[in-house]
């Protein structure tokens, strides 16, 4: 039951403009007063959005009061500007430095400001767990980090920890094994690489403790209460731009801030029986992951990387022949091509909570649902699709991105429970081509005779009978993947120095990275030639979130609502006016428990 709201009303100043200042139905609004009715506007500012109060007038960057008058308070608080293209509105610090006519006034103030934001915002962090890879996208991971993030977190008295990473996997390994006991969420500041980590590492502490195997692809897998937020620093942002609209570090600092919460899909990836990984964006296969391959030979051009690698793959013409089995959501109930949006709020992943947890009577909290269990055996028939394809891929979420604001399925959930399927089938250069420059364009790249996409909660990949691919040591061989680059959950847990030299390999810096440049100019040729020439392979690689996997036969299942990310999903904005048609089925407010 929400308490009464505080309530508060008086006159104050704001510069030499009279308002009238009111707290009431947790809002906070001022108007100007001795103005013509007609004119008169009103700022009103939501108290959940408040990000603190101060005593004096005070300026963050760097943080101190400027003035200090007794009658004085400063009040930071969300701001919002418009974007185009369909992307979320951008999230800036708003401050406002109120006089009143009173020092006891002023103090009644913050104190009522201040009790309105304990009792109406019970859910925000207070202690935060802050890792930054130095490496990741253009390498500013620090910079960003200090410079716009660390303030907003000390203005709104949150306390962090950082580690500043110093291999790959550590940021996983050291939330599988330390003492997390007062952390209310774990941030990374750098790309889908290190939010990877993140949630590797949050699932499987998660499950570490609730005694459940992860390896067990049949498994239903333990919510996690630890919020993962992130501060965009790498060369796709996905994860990101799909959750909160924009990559924008202030944007992401403040919603981490005010205690913003998303739950988000997860999709498990098992080989038989070994858990290979988790994925949120993307578990791709062909011209997906051909480009990763390929890229990880270019690291050094930072985020340009999977543009030249597109190209270069683009230009060697792959399918690959394989059989793809899935299990269908009802198409009725929803569908890839709905034409919806996944908004802030939205309907379809709200009653999808439902769905996917019967909750008992008694409990209200989100933390205590008993988990309700999408059996995968008696929902439905599985598909079989067998054939020649450019790309298989699944996305637990719509995976938009700058490169692709829309993303790779626009219809697709956060949080419903289920992914969208894309199969790509083998076509001409041209077709091809024309599929993948509508992910630039506002254009349906599903309406192309040679592309599906089904709604599932569930997907397979093996190959065609005669065309296995060899083991694994070949896999490796011929894309040559090192056991670091793999990443498997296993031998890093157990040997991280190991995983953590031959991961550091892949951000070389200074003689090391000229050295690995002409290597890596060999290496392409070589791999090129494997790429283009048919005699090579008949394999590709799987790409899950930005990770080559070492296995290609693989089942995928979708587990509903897993982790949560301090973000609230894309806001609408109204410059963003061509999916708002669609939205219907997407509005209201979401989930439950907030
Ligand atoms: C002719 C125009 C071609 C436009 C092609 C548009 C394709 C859109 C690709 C969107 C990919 C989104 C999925 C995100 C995956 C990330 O996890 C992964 C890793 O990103 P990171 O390096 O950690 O930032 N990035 C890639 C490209 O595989
Ligand atoms: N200190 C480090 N040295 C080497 N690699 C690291 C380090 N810290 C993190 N990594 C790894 O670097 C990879 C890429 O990082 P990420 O932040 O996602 O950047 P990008 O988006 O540019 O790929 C991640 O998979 C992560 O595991
Ligand atoms: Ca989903």
């Amino acid at each position: 039951m929400e308490t009464e709201s505080v309530r508060m009303e008086s006159s104050v100043w704001l510069g030499n403009k009279r308002q009238r200042a009111l707290l009431s139905g947790w809002r906070f609004s001022w108007t100007e007063l001795d103005k013509k009715n007609r004119d008169k506007t009103t700022v009103s500012v939501p108290v959940s959005e408040v990000v603190a109060v101060q005593e004096g007038q005070v300026e963050i960057l760097p943080q101190k009061k400027v003035k200090d008058t007794e009658r004085d308070f400063t009040l930071f608080y969300v701001k919002r500007s418009k974007t185009s293209g369909g992307k979320g509105p951008l999230w800036s610090l708003g401050r406002s430095q109120f006089s009143c006519p009173s020092r006891d006034l002023r103090d009644q103030w913050v104190t009522q400001l201040r009790i309105a934001l304990k009792t109406h915002c019970p859910s925000r962090p207070h202690r935060l767990l802050v890792f930054i890879n130095p490496y990741g996208g253009k390498k500013k991971a620090q910079q960003i980090y200090h410079s716009t993030v660390a303030p907003l977190f000390e203005l709104a008295g949150i306390s962090s920890h950082v580690v500043v990473t110093e291999r790959a996997n550590q940021a996983r390994d050291h939330i599988l094994k330390k003492d997390l006991i007062g952390f209310d969420g774990v941030i990374c500041v750098g790309g889908d690489g290190m939010f990877s980590e993140l949630l590797h590492g949050v699932i499987g502490r998660t499950q570490q403790e609730a005694g459940i195997s992860e390896h067990d692809p049949s498994a239903m897998l333990q919510p996690c209460d630890l919020h993962i937020g992130i501060i965009p620093a790498g060369s796709t942002d996905c994860v990101c731009f799909a959750t909160v609209g924009v990559n924008d570090p202030v944007t992401s600092a403040l919603h981490i801030v005010i205690g913003d919460s998303q739950p988000l899909d997860v999709c498990s990836v098992h080989h038989r029986s070994t858990l290979a990984r988790y994925s949120v964006s993307l578990v791709g296969y062909g011209f997906y992951g051909d480009v990763l391959a390929e890229s990880e030979r270019h690291r050094w051009m930072g985020p340009l990387r999977y543009d030249y690698s597109g190209c270069l793959v683009y230009l060697c013409n792959r399918s690959y022949q394989g059989i793809v089995q899935y299990l269908p959501v009802d198409s009725q109930i929803t569908s890839p091509r709905d034409n919806s949006r996944c908004l802030s709020g939205c309907k379809v992943c709200s009653e999808s909570t439902e769905r996917l947890f019967h909750r008992s009577e008694s409990c209200s909290s989100l933390y205590s649902r008993q988990l309700g269990q999408y059996s995968i055996e008696s929902e439905g028939e599985w598909v079989s699709v067998e054939g020649r394809f450019r790309c298989v891929y699944l996305t637990c979420m719509s995976s938009s991105c700058p490169r692709s604001p829309k993303g790779l399925s626009p219809s697709a959930h956060l949080a419903d429970g289920t992914g969208d399927l894309i199969l790509v089938r083998n076509t001409n250069p041209l077709g091809f081509l024309t599929y993948l420059h509508r992910h630039t364009t506002t254009q349906d790249q599903f309406d192309l005779p040679f592309v599906e996409v089904h709604r599932v909660r569930a997907a397979r990949f093996c190959f065609s009978p005669g065309e296995e691919e060899d083991d694994e040591d070949h896999l490796k061989e011929s894309h040559n993947i090192t056991a670091g680059a793999l990443g498997d959950p296993e031998t890093a847990r157990e040997g991280d120095e190991e995983s953590g030299r031959l991961g550091s390999q892949q951000c070389l810096a200074g003689k090391q990275r000229d050295q690995g440049i002409k290597e890596d100019g060999r290496k392409k040729r070589d791999y090129l030639c494997g790429l283009c020439s048919n005699k090579q392979s008949a394999a590709s690689v799987w790409n899950c979130d930005g990770e080559i996997l070492p296995y290609n036969e693989i089942s995928c299942r979708v587990h509903g609502q897993l982790v949560r990310l301090f973000a609230r999903g894309i806001e609408d904005d109204a410059g963003s006016g061509k999916y708002r048609e669609g939205n219907r089925n997407c509005k209201g407010r979401c989930f439950l428990h907030s």
